[in-house]
C-alpha cells in the first residue's frame, strides 16, 4: 500500500489549486492535487510539508486531514489523504514543470481529474463554506 499525501489549497474565490501529472509517470496527463508519496518514517504532515516544498515551493504553516480513503489501480494500491491547507507562506508555483490551474469546485468535475480523486469533491465543497 502506497500512502500518497496531498494537499488543498483554497484561494479567496474558493478555488482549488490543482497540478497535471507529467508525461511518463503513472497516469500522465490526470490532474491532481499536489503531493506525492509519504517516505518511511515520515509523518503525514511532514510528507505534506516536504511534498508542497519540493512541487509548490511554498511552505504550509497549517493543515488538518480532510479525507483518505484507498483506492485501487489495475497494478498498485494507494491510500489517498487529502489534507486542507488553511495556513501557507510563499506563492504557490511550479517548481518542477508541471502545469498548475485554479479551478472552481464545479470545474473539478470537467477537468481531467484523477478518477481515484473524484469522491474527493464533495467533501472539498464542504471544506470550501
Ligand atoms: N499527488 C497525488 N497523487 C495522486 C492523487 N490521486 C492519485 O490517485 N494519486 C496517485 C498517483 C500516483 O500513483 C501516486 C502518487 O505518486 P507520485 O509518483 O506522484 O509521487 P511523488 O510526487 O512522490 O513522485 P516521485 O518522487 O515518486 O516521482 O498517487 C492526487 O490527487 N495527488
Ligand atoms: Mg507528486
Amino acid at each position: 500500500m502506497i500512502h500518497v499525501v496531498a494537499g488543498a489549497l483554497f484561494d479567496e474565490q474558493g478555488r482549488v489549486l490543482i497540478a497535471q501529472r507529467p508525461p511518463g509517470k503513472h497516469m500522465a496527463g490526470g490532474w491532481e492535487f499536489p503531493g506525492g508519496k509519504l517516505e518511511a518514517g515520515e509523518s503525514p504532515l511532514a510528507g505534506l510539508q516536504r511534498e508542497l516544498r519540493e512541487e509548490l515551493g511554498i511552505e504550509v504553516l497549517e493543515a488538518a486531514p480532510l479525507i483518505a480513503y484507498e483506492h485501487g489501480y489495475s497494478d498498485r494500491r494507494v491510500l489517498l489523504d487529502l489534507w486542507l491547507v488553511s495556513r501557507f507562506t510563499g506563492q504557490p508555483r511550479s517548481v518542477e514543470g508541471q502545469p498548475l490551474q485554479w479551478v472552481s469546485i464545479e470545474e473539478l468535475e470537467t477537468v481531467g481529474l484523477l478518477e481515484a480523486d473524484r469522491p474527493m469533491i464533495p467533501a472539498l465543497r464542504a471544506a470550501r463554506r
